[in-house]
């Protein structure tokens, strides 16, 4: 049979990782999906030096790839709202399968993408949007759809979870740390993706769809980075017996769906909390199978290109099959993805984290505790400990129990109106994920 042809839309960190596991695995790769899959053209402006791409037909537009007739399968690597859009629609247009890595074009573009997918028979791909090589799409859409899925919680951004792991482990400055992730070839072309949430945003939003079985909605998560997170914050939080790790959860509640990223303090002993570098780990909880989790590198060349090959042999194992019995690309059946509502953020839930510049006299503490009281919020515990190079200005820390984000908001606009408290009330969500 001949073999399969394969056109890659950029040849950077993740498209230099694809090209140098399909020549290095041809063979095994060949045994699994039944067919050779040869990279018969690819399109890039630059090339990873990292990349052998030896006598492989280059070009620097990717509509030449796209409209190549030989091609069956478009892998775009390129990244970007606007002309991977372009790709990708023109492909499927042209009757070509496609593989991407792209989590903006598929958490903003997705439903219009499958639309036309679905009408033409082909089949998008897009295991590597989320979580690198962790296989977590496959194992949500195909090894848990016996479930009904509770919650997914995550980090699932490498560059902010390595940034965090070196500046609490070595003490490294965050700048200097993103430096390091850029080279590394973990962070976004717009980094700002990386730590002001919005990378972690698109891949929630994906993993909620497959989770839940509804529309992707980027627009309506809630989005919050690292930027604002103080060493400060990090110790007191190991003084609690928690680690601060950026978090993406995908909530079902009985009155809609949480949809939140944000800076998150998780009990030390959970194994996410243990997640370091540029690993991700995704636990999702379902009725029939409790609680799982999924571990490995979130970014890198070879760590997202083994998603990407593993789509492209997904793809060469099914593209003969009759459309209507492939595995459905947002997991449920297009007809059946339901409306239920995606959460506001003042309508979630979470315990908090509060650290409150207050004077050091019992009256303050006593008004604190009105305040709270008054709205229903019950405090876990209060600690007022004094952290090394703290120039004996100590703050009150409370950990409160579950209550929504509305009364925390009140609460905390309350508490900065008080005359003993200095400044803005430090708040951090608190999951406990078990
Ligand atoms: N770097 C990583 O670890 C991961 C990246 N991704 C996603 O993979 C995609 C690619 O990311 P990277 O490989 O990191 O990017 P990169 O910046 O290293 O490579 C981009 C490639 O696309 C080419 N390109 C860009 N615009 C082009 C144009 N107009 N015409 C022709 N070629 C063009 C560049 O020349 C380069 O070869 C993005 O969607 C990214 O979000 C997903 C998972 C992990
Ligand atoms: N910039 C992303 C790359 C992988 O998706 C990250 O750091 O996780
Ligand atoms: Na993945």
């Amino acid at each position: 049979m001949n073999p399969v042809k394969v056109g890659i839309c950029g040849l950077g960190t993740v498209g230099g990782g694809t090209f140098n596991v399909l020549q290095r695995n041809a063979q095994e790769i060949a045994r699994r999906a039944g067919r050779e899959i040869e990279v018969a053209q690819i399109a890039a402006r630059s090339i990873n030096p990292l990349c052998q791409t030896g006598s492989t037909l280059i070009t620097d537009d990717v509509f030449e790839v796209v409209n190549n007739p030989d091609i069956d399968i478009v892998v775009e690597l390129i990244g970007g709202y606007t002309l991977a859009r372009d790709l990708v629609l023109k492909a499927i247009e042209n009757g070509k399968h496609v593989v991407t890595a792209n989590k903006a074009l598929i958490a903003v573009h997705g439903n219009e993408i499958f639309t036309k997918a679905e009408e033409k028979g082909v089949i998008v791909a897009f295991e590597a949007s989320v979580a690198g090589g962790i296989p977590v799409i496959k194992t949500i859409r195909e090894g848990l759809s016996g479930n009904r899925i509770n919650w997914v919680a995550g980090i699932i951004n490498g560059t902010g979870n390595f940034i965090l792991t070196e500046m609490r482990e070595k003490g490294r400055a965050f700048a200097d740390v993103l430096k390091e992730a850029q080279a590394l070839g973990y962070a976004e072309a717009d980094p700002t993706f990386d730590i002001e949430g919005i990378d972690a945003a698109h891949k929630l939003t994906i993993l909620a769809s497959i989770a839940f079985g509804i529309p992707l909605q980027f627009e309506k998560a809630y989005t919050e980075g690292i930027t604002k997170l103080t060493s400060e914050d990090v110790l007191y939080a190991d003084a609690l017996g928690y680690r601060i790790k950026h978090l993406g959860v995908a909530k079902r509640t009985p009155q809609g769906i949480e949809l939140r990223v944000h800076p998150t303090l998780i009990p030390a002993e959970r194994l996410l909390a243990n997640v370091n570098g540029v690993m991700n780990a995704v636990m999702v909880n379902g009725d029939a199978v409790g609680s799982t989790l999924y571990y490995g590198a979130g970014a890198g060349m070879e760590a997202t290109a083994s998603a990407v090959v593993a789509d492209i042999v997904d793809v060469v194992r099914v593209m003969t099959s009759d459309p209507e019995n492939r595995v459905p690309h947002l997991a449920f059946q297009p007809s059946s993805l339901s409306d239920v509502a995606v959460l506001p953020i003042d309508q979630c839930e979470t315990a908090y984290y509060l650290r409150i510049q207050a004077e050091d006299s019992p009256g303050v503490l006593a008004q604190v505790a009105t305040i709270l009281s008054e709205r229903e919020i019950n405090i876990e515990s209060i600690m007022q400990k004094e952290l090394e190079h703290m120039d004996g200005k100590i703050p009150m820390i409370l950990l409160t129990h579950k209550v929504s984000e509305a009364k925390m908001n009140d609460a905390i606009t309350a508490l900065e109106a008080l005359e003993g408290v200095e400044g803005k009330v430090v708040r951090i969500r608190v999951e406990q994920l078990n």
